[in-house]
Order: structure tokens, then C-alpha cells, then sequence
């Protein structure tokens, strides 16, 4: 030990996104834990494991408190799948990807035109029935492209073609919409404070748009990419065309748009909502020093992603921030500027990335023990 007053006045604030592939984001912090501890028995540590409204929004809310709640639903493809929600008091952390994410579809089958987000509808609706009267709606991670029009189908809106006949599932199918009736919907909304927790602040449609950015990663081909977009266009164009330029509003294949202009919801940046939710704050005024990360810290996660989020509230509370991570794409300059001092990676200790990943939890155990060197002891 060179400095036995800092060793022991250390208390680690250890606020981690999930390693997508290898670690859960609760998983990381145990493992952090365990590291720091090795070198430094007597080290504080609190975990407060921290997701950006994408999947893992719901696990993070379980870790700091919440209850966890399972609703059968229809999943993005009609099937049905089970999925949670988190419960505290009268809030409710919805995480749209439990019912409309990728991780449903088999690996290498998507469906960019037909997969519907009247799960997640059905998901808003469960949280309502157990008494929620705040909703965070986490969203992204998701498998769709239909502007949300399936949830609202699910909380009692109407979607109807020429002939008065509901249109077809998915983004595709609102290329045959001509009227929209939203009377039916739940009256139980209009007493809910619903906040958009979003990973990304997109339009709607055209170049930054839902289908333009994020339809290539659920399977649509350049073709399907203009059709999706169309179809958005000219479902926005009945619904109320403002609310698709709103900031959030292409989220999670225009979930976003659905909410806003139909729901009232308000957006606000998912990590932000999430470090509130999840008590950062409180936690952040206990800590001398915050260990962030995710799989990987590349451009993304400049962009408000989870440790942009964390090292920046850390920076403004006057802490040092360091990071762990799978793989690391940023130079010293730009995690410098996001509030960053230093970034540790598993692909330091291991340079075969299928090694990196099936051995993560004890590369990572190992990396926290270099953290603890440098900065505990
Ligand atoms: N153990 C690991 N070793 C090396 N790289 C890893 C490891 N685990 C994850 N990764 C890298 O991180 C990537 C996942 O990134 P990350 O966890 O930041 O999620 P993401 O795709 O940015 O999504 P999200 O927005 O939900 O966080 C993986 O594709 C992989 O390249
Ligand atoms: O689900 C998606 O489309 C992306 O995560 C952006 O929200």
C-alpha cells in the first residue's frame, strides 16, 4: 500500500452496463466486485448495475429494488412470449424489447415488414392493471418497424384500410392505412405520467430515420428500407406529422413516434431516466471513486449511451471515473472528453476476441485488479 488514507476512506460506486454476448450487467459488477476485493479486502464497494432503456432496462430496475412482474404477451412475430416488467410502488419500468426485441426472433430470422409491437401494448397494459400511475417506457433493442402502431392496436386504437378492415401486421402494413380511431384507446392513460426512456433521439423517417438507421440490423433490404419508410410517412401524415420529428420519435422502429403523438408521452434520454429511477444520484454522493463500462466503447457510447451517461453525472459531482469494457475503439483524447481518466479492456489481457468473450467473467475479475492497483492502493 503506498497510501493507507486513501485505501481507506475508498468507496467504489461500481454503475456497469451489461457486456452484450458475455456478461449481464449485474454479472459485471459482481465481478468487478470480486476483483477490487482481491487486492484490496477492505474496499467499499455498492453496485448499481444501469441499463439506457434498451434490453436490460428491466434487470437493472430488479437490481436496485423493484419487483419483478411476467405478462403473456404477443411477441414481434404473433407468437407468445413471456415477459417482465419491474413494480415499485405505482412505477413501472416497461422495457419494450421483453415483448418486441430482437432476442425473440431465431437467430438469423427477422420479419423488417410484419413484426408487430402490439406486445409491448399489451406489456403498458399489465403495468396499468397492477396500479402504475408513472411509466418509464424504456424502448429500443427492438425487432419492429411499425411506428408503434401495434401497441396502440393493443391499448385500443383502431387501424383501418379503404374497405374499413384493420390493416395488416407490422410497418408494412400500414402502407393500406386510411383512418386511424383512437377513441377506444385505454382511458386509464390519460391519468399516467408516461416518460420515453430512449436509447437513441432519431426522427421518424428520412435520412436519420427508424428504418433508414436501424432497419438493416432487423433484416430489411434496401427495398424493404424505402417501403418501411413510406409506409411511416404516410401513417405519420394521418396520425399527426409534428410529432415524427420530435427527437425519439424513431426509437425503436417509431415505438417512440406511437407514444408520443397518441399517449402524451414526454421523451427524455434512457440513461438519464435510468440513473434517476435507479438512485444514482444518492449513490454517486457515498462514492470516492465510479467504475462504468459496457461491452464495447466505441462512437456509440459518446452518443448517449449508458457510461456517457454515468461518467458525465460522476464528472459533475467531482468524482474520477474509470471504465471497463470487452473491446475498446476510443482513443485517450475522446474518453477524456466524455469524463473518462482511463479505460481497461479485456482484449488487453486476451487477444483472441472468442477467448475475450467465453472467458469474460474472470478477464474481468482480473481487470479489476489492476483497477484496484492504480487507483485503491
Ligand atoms: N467479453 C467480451 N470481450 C470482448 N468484447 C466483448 C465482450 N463482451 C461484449 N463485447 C463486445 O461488445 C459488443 C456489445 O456491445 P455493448 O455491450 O456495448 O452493447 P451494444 O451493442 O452497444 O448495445 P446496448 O446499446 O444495448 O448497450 C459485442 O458485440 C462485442 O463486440
Ligand atoms: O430498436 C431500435 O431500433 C434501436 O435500438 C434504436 O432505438
Amino acid at each position: 500500500m503506498t497510501d493507507g488514507a486513501v485505501m481507506e476512506t475508498a468507496r467504489v460506486l461500481v454503475a456497469a452496463d451489461k457486456f452484450k454476448g458475455s456478461l449481464t450487467a449485474v454479472q459485471v459488477a459482481e465481478r468487478v466486485t470480486a476483483g477490487l476485493r482481491r487486492i484490496v479486502p477492505e474496499v467499499q464497494v455498492e453496485t448499481l448495475p444501469v441499463a439506457d432503456g434498451g434490453d436490460g432496462t428491466v434487470a437493472a430496475a430488479v437490481a436496485a429494488g423493484f419487483e419483478r412482474r411476467e405478462a403473456r404477451v404477443t411477441g414481434p412475430r404473433g407468437e407468445t412470449v413471456t415477459a417482465a416488467y419491474a413494480l415499485r410502488d405505482t412505477t413501472a419500468v416497461v422495457e419494450m424489447a421483453e415483448a418486441s426485441g430482437l432476442q425473440h426472433l431465431p437467430a438469423g430470422v427477422f420479419a423488417p415488414l410484419t413484426a408487430t409491437t402490439y406486445g409491448s401494448g399489451e406489456l403498458l397494459a399489465a403495468a396499468l392493471e397492477a396500479g402504475a400511475r408513472t411509466i418509464v417506457f424504456g424502448v429500443g433493442g427492438s425487432a419492429t418497424t411499425d411506428g408503434g402502431a401495434g401497441m396502440l392496436a393493443a391499448l385500443g386504437a383502431r387501424f383501418l384500410d379503404a374497405d374499413g378492415k384493420p390493416v395488416g401486421p407490422g410497418g408494412g402494413g400500414l402502407a393500406k392505412l386510411a383512418e386511424v380511431d383512437l377513441s377506444g384507446l385505454d382511458p386509464r392513460l390519460a391519468d399516467v405520467d408516461l416518460i420515453l426512456a430512449s436509447d437513441v433521439d432519431n426522427p421518424l423517417t428520412g435520412p436519420k430515420g427508424a428504418p433508414e438507421v436501424y432497419g438493416r440490423q432487423k433484416g430489411a433490404t434496401e427495398e424493404d428500407i424505402a417501403t418501411l419508410d413510406a409506409a411511416l410517412s404516410h401513417y405519420a401524415s394521418i396520425l399527426g406529422p409534428d410529432h415524427a420529428k420530435l427527437p425519439g420519435a424513431g426509437a425503436a422502429g417509431g415505438i417512440g413516434y406511437g407514444a408520443l403523438v397518441a399517449l402524451g408521452a414526454r421523451f427524455r434520454p434512457g440513461i438519464e431516466v435510468m440513473l434517476d429511477v435507479l438512485g444514482f444520484a444518492p449513490a454517486l454522493a457515498r462514492a470516492t471513486l465510479v467504475i462504468t463500462g459496457e461491452g464495447s466503447l466505441d462512437e456509440q457510447t459518446l452518443h448517449g449511451k449508458a457510461p456517457a451517461g454515468v461518467a458525465a453525472a460522476a464528472r459533475a459531482a467531482g468524482l474520477e471515473v474509470v471504465a471497463v469494457c470487452g473491446r475498446l475503439a476510443l482513443p485517450p483524447e475522446a474518453l477524456g472528453r466524455a469524463g473518462i481518466r482511463r479505460a481497461y479492456a479485456l482484449t488487453e489481457l486476451e487477444s483472441d476476441p472468442a477467448v475475450c468473450m467465453a472467458q469474460a467473467g474472470p478477464l474481468l475479475e482480473r481487470v479489476a485488479e489492476g483497477i484496484a492497483r492504480d487507483f485503491l492502493t
